[in-house]
């Protein structure tokens, strides 16, 4: 797990990054600057529970590209979840708040996973425990109106005007954050180099 120290805001990037790309890039560029992160952890995780795992590239070689992609000196690459046997988020984010007591951390994920978040392990667990900052992504910018996490918790949806404050704030708290927006996703680089063709940025 990355070095912290008491008092550091920082915020957990989860992802399969089968592969890496520049549409991860920008989602870390965004939260550290809207949510006045210290640090971000880019956590390649050993497999998404709802995704087949069939076309999964090994975690050696998604944490290689994903250090290549890492968009400055805030931004760690770990893939420590696999070393202790994490396999759900909210097992990772039990075992990252005991570990680092003082830190103020803040959960990260595009906005595809909102609209799915009610279908992860212990999600409301997850809501009640850790701020949770959304970035918009292209085919969901829609999400907090329709999705079953957004309706539970849209008493506590924080505006994106005072995101730097999301890292300080009880849960459950969070937020929805538009800004440039990238239609990259990795299953069209992987579809397009089955079939040779460049995916859209
Ligand atoms: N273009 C993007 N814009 C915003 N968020 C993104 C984008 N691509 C990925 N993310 C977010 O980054 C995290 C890791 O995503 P992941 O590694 O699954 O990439 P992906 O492109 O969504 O992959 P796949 O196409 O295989 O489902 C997730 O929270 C996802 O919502
Ligand atoms: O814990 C769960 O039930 C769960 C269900 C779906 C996704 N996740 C996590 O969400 C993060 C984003 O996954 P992905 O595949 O969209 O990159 C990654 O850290 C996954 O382990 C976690």
């Amino acid at each position: 797990m990355p070095h912290v120290e008491r008092g550091m805001t920082v915020g957990l990037f989860g992802g399969s990054f089968n592969p890496p790309h520049q549409g991860h890039q920008l989602v870390a560029e965004i939260a550290l600057r809207r949510l006045g992160l210290d640090q971000l952890w880019w956590m390649v995780t050993p497999g998404n529970p709802l995704k087949s795992h069939n076309d999964l590239a090994g975690l050696g070689e998604r944490v290689e590209l994903s250090r290549r992609m890492a968009p400055g000196p805030k931004v760690k690459i770990t893939a420590f979840e696999a070393a202790h046997d994490l396999h759900y988020t909210a097992q990772t984010l039990a075992f990252v708040k005991l570990r680092n007591p003082g830190i103020h951390f803040v959960w990260i994920m595009g906005a595809d996973n909102l609209r799915q978040f009610h279908k992860w392990q212990d999600w409301r667990a997850i809501a009640e425990t850790f701020p949770i900052a959304v970035i918009d992504r292209p085919g969901s910018t829609l999400a907090y109106l329709s999705s079953k996490m957004a309706k539970a918790f849209s008493h506590a949806r924080v505006d994106e005007n005072h995101a730097a404050l999301l890292p300080f704030l009880r849960a459950p708290a969070w937020t929805f954050i538009h800004g440039p927006r990238s239609s990259l996703s990795s299953s069209a680089i992987r579809s397009a180099r089955a079939t040779n063709k460049p995916a859209r940025s």
